[in-house]
């Protein structure tokens, strides 16, 4: 059979990983396939650039439109990223016929829903397993693993670069910014950096997981994110004090309200597998009815390890190009037709328990007051620790564990407590979840 032509678009970390993996690996992929893949083009902005692949036998350029108007090229890898030129790019490569690949979740999570449309009339395939969760192949487990299953819930560290900043930083006390320097040297980082460490990266991750989970379409404005610049060493002292660990996780939950979409930092028991998923390593628990939890874990970012999924989904088009496009696994899991409008609840309306730390005078009756405003909302209590002053103004922190709650009444908890006269500064609150 004739090899199989394919085009790259960008060769940054990911597309120098993919170039290395696919060269390296040439001969196994092809036994997969059951043809030979070869890079015939590729387009970088700098032709000039040192790189960490090798570009012998590859036709370079600056146009990725040569690429894309390419005859000859079969799948377009995209491996830009951002979701303003790309998309029209995207958008071209499917007119033209071409099979996409992408590592490009903004892309996926704001115009999926436009490019999978686009893509299933020209009878195209546009795969992504890369988008998610870098070198875990969680895709494809929800997608086709987990078809049997209605899947309830889904929660994970979908960040490698918000997972290395609290492991160093908790780890060996480093400082924020500069663990973000060195995530940014080791081509973790996304090209805004403050996508990673504001959940605005998880969130569009998320976006795509509760897609393929539920059935619905991807949504990334009703995705509720917070990211880990607030989570203090203090408060990840306290957390381990009382057995948990603080994750930033993405959360997709269905309940008989709706959905909750949901990314923040949150206390999780220590003795969960997730809560030991350290560095740049991503895990997510998937429940479904019939399996239970299930837990994938691997490298979330960095060249190789998203390379391995970026070539995945190549030798799953090369399988399916001669598949009926009608036969062929739909691009959200469900058939186009059958996705749902469930709708996506508004953060008032999340249920989850609380940590939550505040600086009060060291008076009595300080601990009373808290306590009747949380009983007033019907706010359990399961943990009080009250510390030693921190300074010679007497403020003690107090750090209380809630069960669970309504956010709304929450929110109005906290207002309250945060009017109290005794009460010194804002009430830092992390969302808890036990994922049992
Ligand atoms: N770095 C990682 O670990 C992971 C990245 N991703 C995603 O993969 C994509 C690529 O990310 P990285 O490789 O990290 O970024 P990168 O910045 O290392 O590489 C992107 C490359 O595209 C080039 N480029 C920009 N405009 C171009 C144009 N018009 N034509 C040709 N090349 C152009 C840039 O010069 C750069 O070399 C993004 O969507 C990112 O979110 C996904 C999973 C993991
Ligand atoms: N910037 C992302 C890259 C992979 O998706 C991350 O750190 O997880
Ligand atoms: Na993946």
């Amino acid at each position: 059979m004739k090899p199989v032509k394919i085009g790259i678009i960008g060769l940054g970390t990911v597309g120098g990983g993919t170039v290395n993996v696919l060269k390296r690996n040439a001969e196994e992929i092809a036994r997969r396939a059951g043809r030979q893949i070869v890079i015939t083009r590729a387009s970088a902005k700098d032709l000039t650039k040192q790189r960490i692949c090798d570009t012998q036998g590859i036709a370079l350029t600056t146009d990725p439109y040569e690429i894309i108007s390419d005859p000859e090229i079969e799948i377009v890898l995209e491996l830009i990223g951002g979701a303003g030129a790309v998309k029209d790019m995207v958008l071209a490569a499917i007119a033209n016929h071409k099979h996409v690949v992408t590592a490009n979740k903004s892309l996926i999570a704001l115009h999926g829903n436009e490019i999978f449309a686009k893509a299933s009339e020209q009878g195209v395939i546009v795969a992504f397993e890369a988008a998610v969760a870098g070198g875990i192949p969680i895709i494809k487990a929800i997608r086709e693993g987990l078809s049997g299953n209605q899947i309830q819930w889904l929660a994970g560290i979908i960040n490698g670069t918000g997972n290395f900043i609290l492991t160093e930083m908790r780890d060996k006390g480093r400082d924020f910014y500069d663990v973000l320097a060195e995530a940014q040297a080791l081509g973790y980082a996304e090209a805004d950096p403050t996508f990673d460490v504001e959940g605005i990266d998880a969130g569009h991750k998320l976006t795509i997981l509760a897609s393929i989970a539920f059935g619905i379409p991807l949504q990334f404005d009703k995705v509720y994110t917070e990211g880990i610049t607030q989570v203090t060493r203090a408060d990840v002292e306290y957390a381990e004090q009382l057995g948990y660990r603080i994750k930033h996780l993405g959360i997709a939950r269905k309940t008989q309200e709706g959905i909750e979409l949901r990314v923040h930092p949150t206390l999780i028991p220590e003795r969960r597998l997730i809560a030991n998923v350290n560095g740049v390593m991503n895990a997510i628990v998937v429940k479904g009815d019939a399996v239970g939890p299930t837990l994938y874990y691997g490298a979330g970012a960095g060249a190789d390890p998203t390379a391995s999924s970026v070539v995945a989904d190549v030798i799953d088009v090369v399988r399916a190009l001669t598949s009926d496009p009608e036969n062929r696994v739909p691009h959200l899991a469900f058939q186009a037709d059958a996705l749902h409008n469930i709708p996506v609840l508004p953060s008032q309306q999340f249920k989850t328990a609380y940590y939550l730390r505040l600086n009060a005078e060291d008076k009595p009756g300080v601990l009373a007051d808290v306590t009747r405003i949380l009983a007033k909302h019907q706010i359990s209590i399961d943990a009080i620790i009250q510390k030693k002053p921190t300074d010679d103004r007497a403020l003690v922190p107090i750090i209380l564990l809630t069960q669970i709650t309504l956010e709304n009444e929450m929110n109005a908890a906290i207002a309250e407590m945060e009017a109290l006269p005794t009460v010194t500064g804002r009430v830092n609150r992390i969302r808890l979840e036990t994922l049992g």
